[in-house]
């Protein structure tokens, strides 16, 4: 099966009234609502360095897609649109299961595919682009400011336990929901709208993709200030209780993977910010003045890391 096939076959997504061309021109055409201001993120998913290689096709779209509509929603964004390129390793069945997972992503989330590219090679690597609209200000990561409360969309730690259950880092101890943490790594929910309605309420808002800890120093960074963690605050997952106190430690801040939001609030928007998340949200620290990051431990002590969080390595 050839290109041009498994395009018309597979990659044909329905529009709506929004895209002007769609599929099957050099490029797409969008027509965003007067006024609008979009917001545009890409990402690249490599195999065996993002996802293992035995990953399912559906669910692999579904994360890619995943990864650019957590971006949208750390902007507080309203994702409209999506391109995904493709270099596939495997054939028509594998495609078919691809561009399932993207309809499905698509419906889910209520955005539509407007293009992207496709080519076989050696690896798989996907990446998406989501375009969305900004209605009033963005959230940015350098908003936040002093006496704000620090907020956390839900726990962290289990894609990364995934990680090194799958890398055998880690043994999988029994009557742990196994399905439940390889779900986190391998279907992550991203937190749309969350973040969408969060705009107004919060001051800064980050996603998770390479640790809460690196995040927080972003986050810090960017708004120059400081933040403390109080880690007793942190949801911890049921798989993470049994863990040394220095591996869930190392996995809740610095493990990677998440896809849940850091935001910050002022603490008058304490009740705004629970309605928003539906109580689901985790009031995890303060903003204060200084610079860089401080995780106290129940005692009020530092909790020092061996690593701050997922970062590429470039050394060659
Ligand atoms: N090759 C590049 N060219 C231009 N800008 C880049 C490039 N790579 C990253 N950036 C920009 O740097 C910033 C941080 O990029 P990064 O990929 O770390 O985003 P992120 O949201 O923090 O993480 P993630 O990749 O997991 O979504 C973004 O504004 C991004 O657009
Ligand atoms: C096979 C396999 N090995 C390791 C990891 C962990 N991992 C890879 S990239 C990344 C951060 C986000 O990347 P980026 O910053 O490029 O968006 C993390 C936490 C994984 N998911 N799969
Ligand atoms: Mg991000």
């Amino acid at each position: 099966m050839h290109e041009r096939r498994v395009i018309a076959d597979y990659f044909y997504f329905s529009h709506n009234q929004s895209v002007t061309v769609g599929i099957g021109d050099d490029a797409a055409v969008v027509r965003p609502p007067t006024n609008a201001q979009l917001a545009v993120s890409t990402d690249t998913l490599v195999e065996n360095v993002h996802f293992f290689s035995d990953a399912a096709p559906f669910f692999l779209a579904r994360k890619a897609a995943a990864v650019s509509l957590s971006d949208m929603a750390a902007m507080g964004a309203r994702p409209l649109w999506m391109t995904v390129a493709l270099t596939a390793t495997k054939g028509a069945d594998w495609l078919a299961a691809f561009a399932n997972g993207l309809r499905n992503s698509a419906a889910e989330f209520d955005y539509a595919i407007i293009g992207g590219d496709l080519s076989r090679g050696e690896r798989v690597s996907v990446t998406t682009t989501a375009i969305g609209t900004v209605e009033g200000t963005p959230i940015v990561r350098g908003g936040a400011t002093i006496g704000d409360d620090v907020w956390l969309s839900g726990a962290t730690g289990e894609a990364a336990l995934a990680v090194r259950w799958r890398q055998k880092i880690l043994p999988i101890p029994e009557n742990t929901d196994y399905a439940t943490v390889l779900a986190r790594l391998d279907n992550p929910t991203p937190r749309v709208a969350l973040g969408f309605s969060l705009r107004g309420i919060a001051s800064a808002a980050m996603d998770l993709s390479d640790g809460l800890m690196l995040a927080a120093e972003d986050v810090a960074a960017t708004s120059g200030v400081s933040i403390v963690l109080e880690f007793p605050r942190l949801p911890v997952a049921a798989a993470l209780h049994c863990l040394s106190e220095s591996a869930r430690n190392e996995l809740m801040l610095a493990g990677g993977d998440d896809y849940e939001l850091l935001f910050c609030a002022p603490t008058t928007k304490h009740a705004q910010v629970l309605a928003a998340s539906n109580g689901t949200a985790y009031c995890i620290g303060q903003v204060v003045a200084g610079e860089g990051v401080i995780v106290r431990d129940v005692n009020g002590q530092e909790i020092n890391l061996s690593q701050k969080g997922y970062e590429h390595d470039f050394c060659d």
